[in-house]
């Protein structure tokens, strides 16, 4: 384990994938009826850079997009938000950039993310060898760069140079079934990468699939946070989530909003948690401070125009009644 201190420097290297989302027109539409979308920055990668640049911190992408208009799209998008982009590489040929449809509505929500030859999985290990890790304060993943090579062994050598530099490493497990060969592969890659890192972040699904069936997943979260990870939170959507440390375990509830859409909380939560944790607030509180950016996002349009600023957040956190019962 590392020390975690250095998350204050709050400067973050994120390994993943930015892509571009499609949201019909107006909200509440679905997709096979649309006539319009409205296009936005997405990718989970992309999507957690940008929450933590507004909060205030600073985020560069090691991810590559396709040399093409989407791929620009991506990296105007990245400059927008304030997202560094200078290791993101554009991959020529048949590789394309991951594209998600996503619909603002809650039920019946429909997601298609298309990841077919997907560009992000084709990060290379002299993408990452040339960053300078010790120029950040920690390193975060989203795990489905782990799902083909040569993405993965690129995020396997990311991990061993900015160990090396001394950085935290930070674990979004981000399951996106479809991308891997099978859920076993899966789930010895996650077992893998989860072991190498000193905050593991996921959902109860995630989990379960890490550990080979969903009733283990509690039972990994637990074993990681006694065995190699220093902080291990286990969300269950709209019950809140598990946060456990080789010391203490606590539940917190989450902060009720109507929501527009389930998608982009986890990428909220993330960016919402390591914010507040490079701020220097309590575990317990930054927890909170990621459910309540969660809840924000669910509320509102799209995913990465959706992220809070810490002075919304304050805001949100000071009109609303309180989380729920944990
Ligand atoms: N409908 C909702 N209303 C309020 N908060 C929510 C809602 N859904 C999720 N959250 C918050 O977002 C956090 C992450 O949600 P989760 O669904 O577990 O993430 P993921 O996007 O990874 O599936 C939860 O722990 C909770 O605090
Ligand atoms: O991560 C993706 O590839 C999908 C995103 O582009 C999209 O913004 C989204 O749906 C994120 O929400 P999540 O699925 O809850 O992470």
């Amino acid at each position: 384990m590392v020390e975690l201190a250095r998350i204050a420097r709050n400067d973050f290297v994120i390994v993943g994938r930015a892509g571009m989302d499609f949201y019909p027109d107006p909200p509440g539409t679905k997709t096979e009826e649309a006539e319009k979308f409205v296009a936005s920055l997405g990718g989970s990668s992309a999507n957690i850079g940008v929450a933590i640049a507004r909060h205030g911190g600073r985020a560069a992408l090691v991810i590559s997009v396709s040399d093409d208009a989407i791929g620009r799209f991506c990296l105007n998008e990245l400059a927008k938000y304030g997202v560094d982009s200078r290791h993101v590489r554009s991959v020529g040929g048949e590789a394309r950039n991951s594209l998600a449809v996503v619909e603002s509505r809650v039920e019946n929500h429909q997601s298609v993310i298309y990841r077919n030859g997907a560009a992000d999985f084709q990060m290379t290990t002299e993408d990452v060898a040339a960053v300078d890790f010790e120029a950040y304060g920690a390193l975060i993943t989203t795990g489905t760069v782990f799902a083909a090579e040569p993405s993965r062994g690129a995020a396997f050598h990311a991990f061993d140079l900015a160990r090396k530099a001394g950085l935290p490493l930070i674990f979004d497990i981000d399951y996106r079934p479809y991308s891997w060969p099978s859920p076993e592969i899966a789930s010895d890659v996650y077992s893998r990468a989860g072991r190498l890192c000193d905050i593991v972040i996921g959902n109860d699904d995630e989990f379960g699939f890490m550990a080979g069936g969903k009733d283990k997943g509690l039972a990994k979260a637990r074993d990681l946070a006694r065995s190699t990870a220093s902080i291990v939170v286990y969300k269950m959507g709209e019950h809140g989530a598990i946060t456990i440390t080789p010391d203490e375990e606590f539940r917190t509830g989450i902060y009720p909003v109507t929501a527009l859409k389930p998608t982009g909380a986890g990428d909220a939560f993330m960016g919402g948690f390591v914010a507040s944790l490079a701020h220097g607030h309590e575990l317990r509180d930054c927890v909170l401070r990621g459910s309540a950016s969660a809840a924000i996002v669910v509320s509102r349009v799209g995913c990465a125009p959706a992220m809070p600023t810490t002075a919304e957040l304050e805001a949100f956190l000071a009109d609303h009644p309180g989380p729920t019962d944990s």
